[in-house]
């Protein structure tokens, strides 16, 4: 994907591009993100957001301060054996524990060329406050290996991962009491198993060492429903915004997802799933942007079958039930009804946020918006559902699949049956009493007792539900906006825990 990328636009291409639904030539997109220095890093938005919540709230300066501060950082630079000529390349790593009022702390580890420090200190600290908002009792915590995975076998991100565990694991930043690492953009169920092997290896006799990680392989005691559950979790908080009378009102959008027109950039993990559960329900997804291009087409395109081509060409240029476009930053300036940002941070920004036409916003990706650019939106009426809100649904089941790895038991096992067999018992008194015969299916669908996938998707819809209802009621409050209301809400919690406990 980054040879496609580096290579100039062809003319074909450029002159396709002339014609698209965004109305002017595109522009290769920059990597990373060149936001940052025009806008201030991700960090010290992150301080902004912040402090312009703390300022609604009565907390003493002290305490704010101390919310704000990342308590514990680890930087560490590991050798791996590399290549035919098996010599050592040194990588470099982080982890950040934003805050300890609650342990373990918690959150992902990032595989990317981008990171560096402050991002990973601007995650953290964004984990705090999610965590906080969905009442999830874990402080928060991020990691990130400088490096692009896409360079290496499996067999050398094996290494490197083992290694970076490693390094954790010698510094006390990993510990299923401490510190719980989870997937984030370039890792996934794959690296977190080899993160608990090293934990295993290192700690044999600890039987609660399967927590120590999550978002494993469900055969490694991972949970059914994490790997779909942040994008799951960002379709809840769409679907409960557009049946609240309050958004309908301030967007002019009609109730439900049904042929609302969503546009999604970035296709992995978060993005797909995002999308599929938007399809599913009846959305209409119109454009799918990747980092070396994008899918559009004005009637829909199918999520899975994109992901299948994407899969194979590692592009989308070929597939033909849409129309190519060789950008992904363009594509955020779409006609839609509903935007979602599902890639880095700052890709919605002061350069571009004017021309955004999405009505709603919903922020599956980490600080996609910059502060500038949501003034911008704020002024021309865009609902943003924040970060750390919208993509909480990821650390929601993090936060089951511990308690699970803990209890050393799938949800459901005692009460499946147990609740099939009284639900049948129901039905056949009932069609006693009134003399009918129920169909197999209707027995089925009345009888059906919960199982672990089931029970963990409720849990999420509960969740999202409840703290989208409590942000959106103290964004009334407040008259402020809905991420304002989100950190006014998380750094409540945080600081009554503190008062709660003593600092
Ligand atoms: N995984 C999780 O549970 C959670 C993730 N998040 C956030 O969601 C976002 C996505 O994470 P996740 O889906 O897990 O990561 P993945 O690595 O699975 O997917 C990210 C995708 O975005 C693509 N991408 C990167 N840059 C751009 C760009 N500029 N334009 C378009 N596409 C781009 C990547 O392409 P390529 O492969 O070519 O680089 C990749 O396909 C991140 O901000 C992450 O922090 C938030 C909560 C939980
Ligand atoms: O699942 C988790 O613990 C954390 C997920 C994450 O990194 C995030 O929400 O940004």
């Amino acid at each position: 994907m980054l040879s496609n990328l580096t290579k100039p636009l062809s003319r074909s291409l450029v002159s396709k591009a002339n014609a698209n639904p965004v109305g002017r030539r595109f522009k290769s997109t920059p990597f990373p993100s060149d936001h940052s220095n025009a806008e201030g890093t991700f960090l010290s938005q992150v301080k902004e957001y912040f402090d312009k919540a703390a300022g609604l709230t009565d907390y003493p300066q002290g305490l704010l301060k101390q919310i704000e501060t990342c308590s514990a950082m680890v930087e560490v630079s590991f050798p791996v054996k590399m290549g035919d000529n098996h010599d050592y390349q040194i990588f470099h790593g982080w982890r950040a524990e934003h805050s300890h009022h609650r342990l373990p702390t918690k959150g992902g580890i990032r595989y990317s060329e981008a990171v560096d420090e402050q991002e990973i200190k601007a995650l953290a600290a964004l984990m705090t406050y999610k965590c906080a908002v969905v009442d999830v009792p874990f402080g928060g915590a991020k990691g990130g290996v400088k490096l692009d995975p896409k360079k290496y076998t499996a067999n050398e991100l094996e290494a490197i991962t083992k290694a970076y565990a490693q390094a954790l694991i010698d510094k006390n930043f990993i510990s299923p009491g401490l510190d719980v690492p989870a997937p984030d953009m370039g890792t996934g169920p794959r690296e977190m198993g080899w993160i608990m092997q090293t934990y295993k290896a290192a700690y044999p006799s600890n039987i609660d060492a399967a927590a120590c990680i999550t978002g494993k392989p469900v055969s490694h005691g991972g949970i059914r429903g994490r790997t779909t559950a942040t994008g799951l979790g960002v379709f809840f908080c769409l679907k409960e915004a557009l049946r609240t009378p309050y958004v309908l009102e301030k967007t002019g959008l009609t109730g439900g997802i049904e042929g609302k027109k969503v546009v999604v950039q970035g296709f992995g993990n978060v993005g797909f799933y995002a999308a599929k559960f938007c399809h599913k329900a009846g959305a209409k997804v119109i454009a799918i942007a990747e980092y070396n291009g994008s899918v559009y087409n004005e009637n829909g395109v199918d999520p899975d079958d994109a992901f299948e081509f994407f899969r194979k060409n590692k592009t989308f240029d070929g597939y033909t039930k849409g129309k190519f476009l060789p950008t992904s930053r363009e594509v955020l300036e779409i006609n839609c009804d509903v935007l979602i940002p599902a890639a880095l941070e700052g890709e919605v920004n002061a350069q571009n946020a004017e021309r955004i036409k999405a009505k709603i916003i919903v922020e599956a990706a980490n600080g996609p918006t910059t502060p500038k650019a949501e003034a911008i939106m704020e002024k021309n009426g865009v609902f943003v559902i924040p970060d750390l809100l919208a993509n909480a649904g990821g650390v929601t089941v993090s936060y089951f699949e511990w308690l699970k790895n803990l209890s050393h038991m799938r949800f459901g096992r005692m009460t499946k049956r147990y609740e099939e067999s009284k639900w049948a018992n129901l039905v056949t008194s009932l069609e006693k009493s009134s003399k009918t015969t129920w169909s197999e299916e209707e027995r089925k669908l009345i009888s059906y007792g919960a199982g672990e996938e089931e029970l963990v998707n409720s849990g999420l819809e509960e969740t999202m539900i409840t703290s989208f209802k409590e942000v959106l009621d103290t964004s009334i409050a407040k008259k402020t906006n809905m991420r304002t209301a989100a950190y006014v809400v998380a750094v409540s919690k945080v600081a009554n825990t503190y008062l709660d406990l003593g600092l």
